[in-house]
């Protein structure tokens, strides 16, 4: 699926119109019916007090045609205009006249803090204050309301985007956005659902399609792609019935030292999982045993030093190479690391302490082949490219560093980014039970056995980051977030695959579960 800016959809929206010989006041009522449908199939006509607060452009129109369809179907509907400014658009205007046919009981007139209203912890809050049309930062007597909202505890259901969020530009006061439970998106999901800063007032959403011309949304290009389950199905690469071992390659797990040698076991049984062929861990000498024991599938070659790498040397060519996981900073180890990128034709992922030797030793970045895949949390992020104002900011700067250096980025967090070129890539799978340590060992083994079986680096990125955050959902449904360790991540990777394709319930179908 696509996010596309605001500015895109105002165009979709326009496009729309002419195709289909429709007002945009069609287009709202599209919108708005979609809204009250979703809200009518939960409610089944319970009476609870739904308070609506309409803006006066189209995010508020789209509120009052909720309104007047809850009215309409009895619903106990109090409507509010949020009288911030003297333009109204003219579908507002339209909808505000409309609504007065349904209801005695005219939309309240908001001028001040006077005017809020009360609100039960069981009423139902619908923010329609402001959509993708916002191009200040709420303040005064409307920032106050949405503080005085976000203190209630009614569910709060927001129309489009939540109030004072813009759709792709940063924050500016976090204390003036709606704090919404569930938003209803139309078309497409925001760009802003998706990172850090912003990613919190909208912490669940379905898609709502209203129809916009596809010809138009298939020839857009993105600001970036959503990864779910159709995405990936596409990715997957298909196992031969006269594959052997070989077919599937040999990939090469450089990793561990004394004390982290648990990094080397689950890089390397993740490649396993994932479907390499053959795997060879690549460890210091302390780490034989550990290895052979541990995992027997596996070939173990051992570096001259016992507790840390100094000498990475094998006499085979791998097809993948995973580097970095709990090897350490040691001096040898930077020497180590250096002589491997430049006798290596292969793209590498990159994790770890390999990004954090990079970081500290930026003459590395240079021998990197061209589309090795670097895997960093913020913080070994922060190191790579430095400080970020907002998230925006730092989209901007791993782009930029993507194509300097012709590498895959991949930005983990609870929504991972993987950055190439210009190009994002949003991964939808992974819960906060995966926040766990060697959670990135096992990213780094997906990936580096997903490369070993001949997937390029882009989609050995995102195809891994879905996998694994799809393991990772599958291992918190057995077990619960909290209970969720690296390795039950990597054993469910075999139940991911089967996931991908399993048949399952239809959706509802107009929307999007996220
Ligand atoms: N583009 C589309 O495809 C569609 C859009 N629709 C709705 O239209 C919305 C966009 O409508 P609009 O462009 O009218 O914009 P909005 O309704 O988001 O708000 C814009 C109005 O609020 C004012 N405003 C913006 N920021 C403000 C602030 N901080 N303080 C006070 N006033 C502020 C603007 O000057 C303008 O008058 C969407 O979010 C969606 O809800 C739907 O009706 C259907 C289709
Ligand atoms: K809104």
């Amino acid at each position: 699926m696509k996010i596309f800016s605001a500015a895109q959809l105002y165009e979709a929206d326009k496009t729309t119109v002419e195709k289909q010989k429709i007002t945009s006041a069609d287009l709202m009522e599209r919108a708005g019916t979609q809204i009250f449908q979703w809200l009518h199939q939960r409610l089944n006509g319970a009476p609870v007090p739904i308070h609506i607060f309409c803006g006066i452009g189209d995010n508020g129109g789209d509120g009052l045609v909720v309104g007047r369809l809850l009215i309409e179907h009895g619903y106990s509907v109090i409507v509010y205009v949020v009288n911030c400014s003297d333009k109204r658009s003219k579908n507002f205007l339209l909808n505000y006249d409309k609504i007065k046919n349904v209801t005695k009981n005219w939309p309240l007139l908001m001028k001040g803090e006077d005017d809020f209203p009360e609100i039960n912890s069981e009423d139902i809050i619908v923010d329609a204050i402001f959509g993708i049309g916002l191009n200040r930062c709420p303040g005064g007597w409307v920032k106050k309301l949405i503080q005085y909202l976000n203190e209630s505890k009614a569910f709060k259901l927001a129309v489009d985007i939540p109030s004072g969020l813009y759709s792709n530009a940063p924050l500016e006061d976090k204390e003036a956005v709606l704090k919404a439970n569930h938003t209803l998106t139309f078309q497409a999901p925001k760009l802003a659902f998706f990172l850090p800063e912003t990613a919190v007032f909208a912490p669940s959403f379905d898609v709502l399609d209203i129809g916009l011309d596809l010809e138009f949304l298939h020839n857009a290009e993105p600001l970036a792609q959503l990864i779910s389950k159709p995405e990936a199905q596409r990715f997957y690469q298909t196992r031969e019935k006269f594959g052997h071992k070989g077919t599937y390659g040999h990939a090469l797990i450089v990793a561990g030292s004394y004390g982290k040698m648990g990094a080397a076991i689950l890089s390397t049984t993740a490649a396993f999982r994932i479907g390499s062929g053959m795997v060879t861990a690549f460890v210091p000498k302390c780490g034989y045993n550990i290895l052979q024991t541990a995992i027997p599938e596996a070939m173990v070659i051992t570096d001259n030093e016992e507790a840390f790498l100094s000498d990475i040397s094998f006499d085979f060519e791998p097809s993948a190479i995973g580097v970095g996981m709990g090897i350490g900073k040691n001096k040898a180890t930077v020497e180590a690391l250096k002589k491997l990128f430049t006798d290596s034709e292969i793209p590498f992922v990159i994790d770890a302490d390999a990004l954090n030797n990079i970081s500290e030793n930026k003459g590395l970045l240079k021998l990197l082949p061209k589309h090795s895949v670097l895997t960093p949390h913020p913080g070994e992020l922060k190191r790579l490219i430095g400080e970020w104002k907002d998230d925006y900011d730092k989209l901007e700067k791993v782009k930029k560093f993507s194509e300097k250096h012709e590498v895959v980025v991949v930005i983990k967090g609870a929504y991972t980014i993987t950055v190439y070129g210009d190009k994002l890539y949003i991964n939808t799978t992974g819960n906060p039970g995966m926040a766990t340590a060697g959670s990135g060992d096992a990213l780094s083994g997906v990936i580096t056995g997903l490369l070993s079986q001949g997937y390029d680096p882009l989609l050995a990125s995102v195809f891994g980051v879905y996998m694994h955050g799809s393991a990772g959902d599958i291992a918190s449904e057995q077990m619960g977030f909290e209970a969720v360790m690296a390795g039950d991540i990597i054993d469910n990777l075999g139940e991911a695959y089967l996931d991908l394709f399993a048949q399952t319930e239809p959706e509802n179908e107009s929307s999007e579960k996220n």
